[in-house]
C-alpha cells in the first residue's frame, strides 16, 4: 500500500516536472517570437537599427531632452516590461558553464602562463571568450611570490605595483571598506573599492565586454614583504597598533589614513589587477560630470547632445561608450572621467567605484544610452540572454570562485538585476520613440 502510493507520488512528480520544463520553454521561445530575434531591429527609421545596420538614423528628432522626464519614463516602463525580459532565456547556460570551466582557478607552469596571458589582447579584448588557461593565469595571480612592491604613480589614489616571480607586474588597490558598509553621498563619492574590480571583471566576461583587466583576490601580508618594498614606499609604511600598514603616495594620499594587515589574519585584503601590455591613450569622456552641485555639464543640458558627439568620435569608440554606460550603470560607476583606448577602441579601466550602494540608482549614468537611443547589437543580444536573474546567478558562480568570496552583500544582486531592467525599459522607450514619433507622448 505504501509502496504504491509511494510509486505514485514519483510518478506524479516526474510528470509534473515535464510539464513545467516544457511549458517554461515554450513560453520563452513563444516569448522570443513577439521580440524579434535581434530585439532591436524593427521595421522602419529605428535609431537603434542604425548601430546595427551601420548608418546614421535619418530622423532629425529635435524633442527637448528633459532629464528628469526621461527618467521617470524608463522608471515607468519597467513595469511594462514584457515577459522576455523578466523570464530566463536557456541560452545562457551554455555561456555560464563555458564561463565558469574558463574562470576556475587552476594548476599552472610558471615558465608559460604570464606569457599566454600577455599574448592574448588584441585591440581591446583583454582575454579570449573560452580558454581554460584563465583559471591558470587567476591562480598565478593569486599565488606567485611577491619580489619587490612600489607604489604606482599613475591615477590618484593608493595602488602598489607589485612584481610577482617571472617579472609579472600586477596592480594591488586594496580594500578600504568592509563588505556590508554602504557609500552615501554622490555618485563619486568615497575611495576605490577593490571588489569592484574584481566583480567588474566577472560581469564584463558574462556581457563579453572582454575589456577589463584579469583581476583576482588576493591577501598580502605588508609586514612581510616590508623588505620589498621600495625606498619611497617604505617612508609611508608606518606601524600603527602592533600592525604594519602603509598611506603611500598619491594625490589623496593622507598619513592618516592607513590600510593595515588585520590584527587576526596578518594579511590585507585587496584586488590584483594584471597590466596590460601596450600602448594605452586616455581621452576625457564626452559624458564626463562636473564634479560641482550647482554646475552642470553640456551633456546635461544639450537636447541633442549625442549628435554633436557623433561628429567628433570614430563611431566604434562610441558604441564602446554606451557600452561602457550600460557596465556602468549596472555597477553604479558614476567616475568614468575620462576613457582608456588600446589600439583606437575603448578599454574598461578603472572599475573600482562601483557596488557602493545597492539602494541607489544613478540613471543619468546611462544618458549616453538614452541620449543616443542605440546600442551595439551583439551586446544588446547578449544583454537578453541574461534576463530573468540569470545575469547575478552566473555572476554569483564567479565570484564564487574567488578567493575573496563573498565579494558583496546579496542587495547589490538584487540591485543588479533591478537595474537590467531598466536598461531593457530604457532600450524600449527608444523603439518606441523611433516608432510612433508623437510629441506629447515622447520622453527621450
Ligand atoms: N590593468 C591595467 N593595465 C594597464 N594600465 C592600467 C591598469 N589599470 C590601471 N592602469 C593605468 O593606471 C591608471 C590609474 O589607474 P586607475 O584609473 O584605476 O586609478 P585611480 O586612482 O582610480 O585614477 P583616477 O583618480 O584617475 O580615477 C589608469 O588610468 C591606467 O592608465
Ligand atoms: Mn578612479
Amino acid at each position: 500500500m505504501i509502496k504504491t502510493s509511494f510509486y505514485n507520488i514519483l510518478i506524479l512528480l516526474c510528470l509534473s516536472l515535464v510539464v513545467y520544463y516544457s511549458l517554461n520553454v515554450y513560453f520563452i521561445n513563444n516569448l522570443q517570437s513577439t521580440v524579434p530575434q535581434d530585439g532591436i531591429n524593427m521595421a522602419g527609421h529605428n535609431a537603434l537599427q542604425y548601430a546595427i545596420e551601420g548608418t546614421p538614423p535619418t530622423s532629425n528628432n529635435t524633442q527637448p531632452t528633459k532629464p528628469r522626464s526621461v527618467q521617470n519614463a524608463i522608471m515607468r516602463k519597467v513595469m511594462m516590461l514584457k515577459l522576455v525580459y523578466r523570464n530566463k532565456n536557456p541560452k545562457y547556460i551554455a555561456i555560464k558553464q563555458n564561463l565558469i570551466s574558463s574562470f576556475l582557478p587552476k594548476p599552472y607552469n610558471l615558465s608559460s602562463v604570464w606569457k599566454v596571458a600577455n599574448s592574448w589582447p588584441k585591440v581591446n579584448e583583454v582575454f579570449p571568450a573560452k580558454d581554460k588557461s584563465i583559471g591558470a593565469v587567476i591562480s598565478a595571480m593569486g599565488t606567485e611570490p611577491i619580489h619587490r612592491i612600489k607604489n604606482s604613480r599613475r591615477g590618484t589614489q593608493l595602488k602598489l605595483v607589485l612584481e610577482l616571480t617571472g617579472s609579472q607586474f600586477v596592480l594591488f588597490k586594496p580594500s578600504w571598506y568592509a563588505r556590508e558598509e554602504v557609500i552615501n553621498g554622490t555618485v563619486y563619492s568615497g575611495k576605490d573599492r577593490h571588489n569592484s574590480e574584481i566583480i567588474s571583471f566577472h560581469l564584463a566576461a558574462i556581457l563579453n565586454l572582454r575589456h577589463t583587466p584579469i583581476v583576482a583576490g588576493r591577501r598580502i601580508s605588508l609586514r612581510s614583504n616590508l623588505e620589498h618594498a621600495d625606498d619611497d614606499l617604505r617612508q609611508t609604511m608606518p606601524v600603527i597598533n602592533n600592525q604594519q600598514c602603509a598611506y603611500g603616495v598619491c594625490h589623496y594620499c593622507k598619513k592618516e589614513e592607513t590600510v593595515c594587515d588585520d590584527p587576526t589574519t596578518g594579511t590585507l585584503e585587496g584586488a590584483v589587477l594584471l597590466t596590460i601590455p601596450g600602448k594605452i591613450s586616455k581621452y576625457r569622456s564626452p559624458w564626463q560630470r562636473t564634479y560641482k552641485d550647482q554646475l552642470k555639464a553640456e551633456w546635461e543640458k544639450n537636447d541633442n547632445y549625442c549628435a554633436l558627439i557623433r561628429k567628433q568620435l570614430h563611431f566604434d569608440v562610441l558604441l564602446d561608450l554606451i557600452d561602457a554606460a550600460i557596465f556602468d550603470f549596472l555597477i553604479q560607476n558614476g567616475d568614468r572621467h575620462h576613457y582608456e583606448t588600446r589600439e583606437n577602441r575603448v578599454l574598461l579601466l578603472d572599475n573600482g567605484k562601483g557596488f557602493g550602494n545597492p539602494f541607489v540608482d544613478h540613471l543619468d549614468i546611462l544618458a549616453p544610452l538614452y541620449q543616443c537611443c542605440f546600442i551595439r547589437r551583439t551586446t544588446w543580444e547578449r544583454l537578453l540572454i541574461f534576463s530573468g536573474g540569470a545575469l547575478t546567478e552566473t555572476l554569483e558562480e564567479l565570484n564564487k570562485l574567488d578567493l575573496l568570496y563573498p565579494l558583496v552583500i546579496k542587495e547589490h544582486y538584487t540591485a543588479l538585476e533591478r537595474r537590467l531592467l531598466y536598461i531593457y525599459s530604457t532600450v524600449e522607450l527608444c523603439k518606441d520613440k523611433f516608432e510612433n514619433y508623437h510629441p506629447e507622448s515622447v520622453y527621450l
